[in-house]
């Protein structure tokens, strides 16, 4: 028998290509699951910089962070109004047996939060959330499986100051990241138009959310196909007919006429939009009756950021979802909030050559000229980081051609050469990589 694993040759038949052995294919699958991103280091400061205009509007509008986990029970996410986002639900059974799934959505966990904290959170709350979401959409579509998502919700405020806000809080955005009235924009509506038509013709109530979810897709899917799933849960044609009729208005003053001003939908509307005059941002939104959005919780204003060439699919989306909480159990808490993905708005950034150019930087580098000042040099590297310099210590023994090489690689400010005899003096020399000035310093001179 053998006396211990390490007289085993490691590359017993099988165990893949010894050392010096070029490696054809790899043992796994290097790339990540379909539908999934990785972030090497150039997409990684995409994304930290995408993030961190996200976090400083929140900051500008005084919200609060707060996350969960992307793994959820299912149930927060089974709603039976067939929308695409329940149906694509990233869901499984654990090994406790248990169903859960991996979040689509950050609403109904910050809904979650809010119910477990209950009376301990005084209300309003604004809080938002950056999170990764997920669906597992058939692979024919090849579409991707995961965003990241940002979530600002208002919790607790009934009025329509609250979307005025929120929409004014994505114009700041848009305004950081270079873009213009002229760039994008915003279509608002209220579901509770839809609402109004429906009670018309004395649908009830139970319906709402599936017809918006179905009327959702009105500019997707032929108009044929919207009236059959319609009449197949129950709507008359007469019914049909005054839905797309007032989806099709383009003003608010058509639907007062329609509607009458009674209504609470134009009320809300006509408030908004008052609103968003005060606010200076009333080129930036306008009216479009067939704002749904798919989602069967909201139930009233709703909005979207939508590109005005048309290229591209939603920015981001939102509105007020009264009812959810109480769905939830939770109290008749009113709350409106929206989602902005990480990804349409990247290809809208590219395609208006607004995407900024972000590369690593350090301060120094700090390269000890033999192995003896290896411990001197990273004295040195410490004594810069102290003082809040990003530092570059070179770890082997590389001639100075590489050195310089790859400070350029990194852009680095300034060479520091830890050399015997300047450390015998307990000097260092400096270059500075951009006016190639050259001196020998003290370490504690350094700054
Ligand atoms: N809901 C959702 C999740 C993930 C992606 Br990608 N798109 C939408």
């Amino acid at each position: 028998g053998r006396s211990c694993a390490l007289s085993a040759s490691p590359h017993a038949a099988g165990a893949g290509p010894g050392p010096g052995e070029n490696q054809t294919t790899a043992i796994i699958d290097v790339n990540p699951p379909r539908g999934t991103r990785d972030f090497p280091p150039d997409d990684m400061r995409l994304r930290t910089w995408l993030f961190h205009n996200f976090r400083e509007v929140a900051r500008l509008f005084a919200f609060e962070e707060v996350d969960f986990p992307v793994l959820e029970s299912e149930a927060l996410f089974i709603r039976k109004a067939g929308e695409e986002i329940t149906e694509q639900l990233y869901s499984f059974e654990d090994k406790g047996g248990r169903r859960v799934a991996l979040r689509p959505e950050l609403t109904p966990s910050l809904a979650r939060l809010v119910i477990q904290k209950g009376k301990s959170v005084s209300l309003p709350l604004k809080w938002f959330a950056i999170g990764q979401c997920w669906r597992y959409e058939r692979t024919t579509r090849g579409r991707r499986r995961e965003h990241y998502q940002w979530n600002m919700d208002i919790i607790g405020v009934p009025g329509v100051a609250a979307e005025a806000e929120l929409i004014f809080s994505i114009v700041t955005l848009f305004k950081r990241l270079g873009l213009t009235a002229s760039d994008v924009g915003f279509k608002v509506s209220s579901r509770k138009v839809l609402q109004a038509v429906l009670q018309c013709y004395s649908i009830p109530e139970n319906l709402f959310g599936e017809v918006c979810v179905i009327i959702d897709k009105m500019e997707k899917v032929p108009l044929s196909e919207i009236e059959k799933k319609l009449t197949s849960i129950g709507i008359s044609l007469e019914a049909i007919k005054g839905l797309v009729q007032v989806l099709s208005l383009k003003s608010l003053p058509q639907l007062e006429e329609l509607l009458g001003a009674a209504g609470d939908a134009v009320a809300d509307l006509k408030q908004l939009f008052i609103l968003a005059e005060q606010y200076g941002y009333s080129q930036w939104i306008h009216f479009d009756a067939s704002v749904v959005r798919g989602l069967a919780y909201y139930t009233g204003i709703v909005f979207e950021g939508f590109d005005r060439q048309g290229n591209l699919r939603a920015i981001c989306g939102g509105g007020r979802y009264d009812k959810l909480l109480s769905t939830f159990g939770g109290d008749d808490i009113p709350a409106c909030g929206f989602g902005f993905g990480d990804a349409v708005i990247i290809e809208l950034l590219k395609d208006k050559g607004l995407l900024p150019m972000l590369t690593h930087t350090v301060d120094d580098i700090v390269f000890p000229l033999d192995l003896e000042l290896q411990g001197p040099a990273a004295m040195v590297a410490s004594t810069l980081r102290q003082k809040g310099r990003s530092v570059e210590l070179v770890l082997e023994n590389k001639r100075l051609k590489w050195v310089f090489k790859h400070a350029e690689r990194i852009n680095a400010s300034r060479l520091i050469l830890v050399g015997d005899s300047e450390w015998q003096r307990g000097m260092v020399r400096v270059k500075n990589l951009s006016t190639r000035e050259e001196q020998d310093l003290k370490v504690d001179e350094l700054e």
